[in-house]
């Protein structure tokens, strides 16, 4: 009962590790969930670029084809001026591919004929801009304008030689807002000063007719930026860099996740560490899976067993809880009441189950010094009826400085005018002192094994520990020497007259199947 205050302090100093240790598992939980929802998230946004660059290159590829096609069947008509027939014919090219909307005949570096002229809707510029007035009229290159990159976009033109393809809006315009980054390859500076064949001035004139690259390797955009023009480009390098982009932030997800788990996964198992005593004592007792073992009391006059101590064991799932581990949780949590009352019940139902053949046996049970109020007392009294016949109660506590002088006597006095003896546990560590041997009540005095276990006949300790069945004699009280670990303490507390002993060398603490067998050898006789 006296490490229970040693024990104490350290519980007290895992609850505030367990708070932090909490406070940091919870930290950890959610960064760890920001991790992997951040990991995921770039990895679907990766995922999804990539899905849509593919997409935007097959797309592409196809549209190569088509211009080439389409370029291939200019040069088989020999289409070299802007005829009516040419420009029928162009139109009819047009017509019928899905995704030329316009196609423009460069000669000489000078755009000499167009297909079609779309209805060009003003975009919104900033600064505003007065390129789109009616002095340019208002048929214009680009039929529409539509949205990428966030920024208004005229058209789609790929240019092979001398002939720019404007390619339709409505079929490249869900794709054309791709919000990731497109590379920029070529920048064409601007000019608004051409003409359209028919003498209007278009906005596809500005783009210089510098031979683009149009290969399958390459999409050119033409951006309509404060209108000076220039070329984007998207090529399969972007892929692979979206691609590893999507692999590295995948990656690097799921290598922060995996840290973080780890990290949870270590925290949590300190964290466990700590909290467990505290869960499992409290399921424990709940369920009351607690079992009492029992610990032989020797008789140092003829080496009887005539009592045992019940000491608590608690085994469940997780293994072995030590006392040293519950008994400060229940001490601290304020479940002593709950707990003493379930050992008694079980102590008293587990003693009318044994065979005894020694009277008076001793039964004692350790309490909690917060145990002794009067309800308690109570309660220990209508359990005496339940003892079989010779079987005397002996309860064990400790000095604890937060129950007054006067509840403790009462409590004592009660109890002893019941007939339960009270023994004084742990004498000579500190917690118990001389003072309560004057308590009208108690009856045994046990000396804690830190005196007893180094004892030898002839050792120093032993003109100390000699004192103590002296002044146990004088206030009338039995000696019971704890820690009896071999046959030189035992002849050393013979000799001092100790009344009774308990230690390892008799029996360590056992199950009540084990303690019947002791009984029923009674080998120590
Ligand atoms: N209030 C309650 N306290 C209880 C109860 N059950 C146990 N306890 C207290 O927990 C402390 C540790 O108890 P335990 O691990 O059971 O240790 C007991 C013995 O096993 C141990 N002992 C006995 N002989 C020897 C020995 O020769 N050598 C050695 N190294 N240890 C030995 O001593 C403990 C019994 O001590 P005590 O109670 O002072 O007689 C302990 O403080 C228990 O009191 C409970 O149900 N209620």
């Amino acid at each position: 009962m006296c490490k229970e205050t040693r024990a104490m302090r350290k519980l007290r100093f895992w609850r505030v590790k367990a708070t932090l240790s909490g406070s940091f598992c919870a930290l950890s939980v959610f960064l760890l969930s920001l991790i992997v929802f951040a990991g995921l998230l770039l990895w679907k946004s990766s995922r999804a670029q990539v899905a849509v660059a593919d997409e935007g290159l097959d797309l592409m590829e196809k549209v190569i084809r088509d211009v080439d096609e389409i370029s291939r069947e200019i040069e088989r008509f020999g289409l070299h001026s802007c005829s009516r027939t040419a420009l029928t014919h162009l139109r009819k090219l047009t017509s019928i591919n899905p995704v030329l909307s316009d196609i423009g005949l460069y000669f000489d570096d000078r755009l000499a004929c167009t297909t079609i002229a779309g209805r060009f809707s003003k975009p919104r510029l900033d600064p505003p801009t007065d390129f789109l007035s009616y002095e340019y009229g208002s048929n214009v290159w680009t039929d529409r304008s539509i949205r990428s990159l966030g920024v208004q976009v005229g058209g789609i033109a790929a240019r092979i030689d001398n002939r720019l393809f404007m390619m339709k809006p409505l079929f490249l315009g869900r794709r054309s807002s791709m919000s990731f980054d497109w590379q920029l390859i070529h920048f064409y500076p601007g000019s608004d000063q051409s003409f359209h064949a028919d003498g209007m001035r278009g906005l596809a004139d500005g783009v210089r007719p510098t031979p683009l690259r149009l290969t399958s390797k390459s999409l050119y955009i033409q951006r309509c930026d404060s209108w000076s023009h220039y070329c984007v480009a998207v090529d399969r390098d972007y892929q692979d860099i979206l691609r590893s982009n999507g692999l590295i932030s995948g990656l690097g997800g799921a290598a922060a996740s995996l840290l973080g788990c780890l990290a949870f996964i270590v925290r949590r198992r300190s964290f466990m560490r700590q909290l467990g005593p505290v869960h499992r004592t409290r399921a424990a007792l709940r369920a009351w899976t607690f079992e009492c073992h029992y610990q032989p009391l020797i008789d140092l006059t003829d080496d009887g067993v005539v009592g045992c101590e019940a000491l608590a064991r608690l085994s469940d799932e997780h293994g072995m809880l030590s006392p040293g581990e519950f008994i400060p949780v229940i001490h601290e949590l304020g479940w002593e009441d709950s707990f003493t009352r379930q050992m008694l019940e079980q102590a008293v139902a587990d003693i009318r189950t044994m065979r005894l053949d020694r009277s008076p046996f001793k039964l004692a049970v350790n309490i909690f010094p917060a145990n002794l109020n009067s309800q308690f007392v109570d309660f220990v009294v209508s359990c005496l009826d339940r003892l079989p016949e010779g079987v005397v109660l002996n309860l064990e506590i400790t000095e604890d400085a937060t129950i007054s002088e006067a509840a403790y006597q009462e409590a004592i006095q009660r109890l002893s005018s019941h007939g339960v003896e009270i023994s004084l546990d742990d004498f000579g560590t500190g917690y118990c002192t001389l003072g309560r041997l004057d308590t009208v009540g108690v009856d045994t005095l046990k000396v804690d094994r830190s005196l007893i276990s180094t004892l030898t006949p002839d050792s120093c300790q032993q003109s100390l520990t000699a004192y103590v069945p002296k002044l146990a004699q004088q206030a009338g009280v039995a000696v019971v020497a704890e820690g009896i670990e071999g046959p030189d303490s035992l002849a050393a507390v013979k000799s001092l007259g100790m009344h009774y002993a308990q230690g390892f060398y008799f029996g360590r603490p056992m199950n009540v199947s084990g303690f019947q067998e002791l009984l029923d050898r009674d080998v120590y006789r």
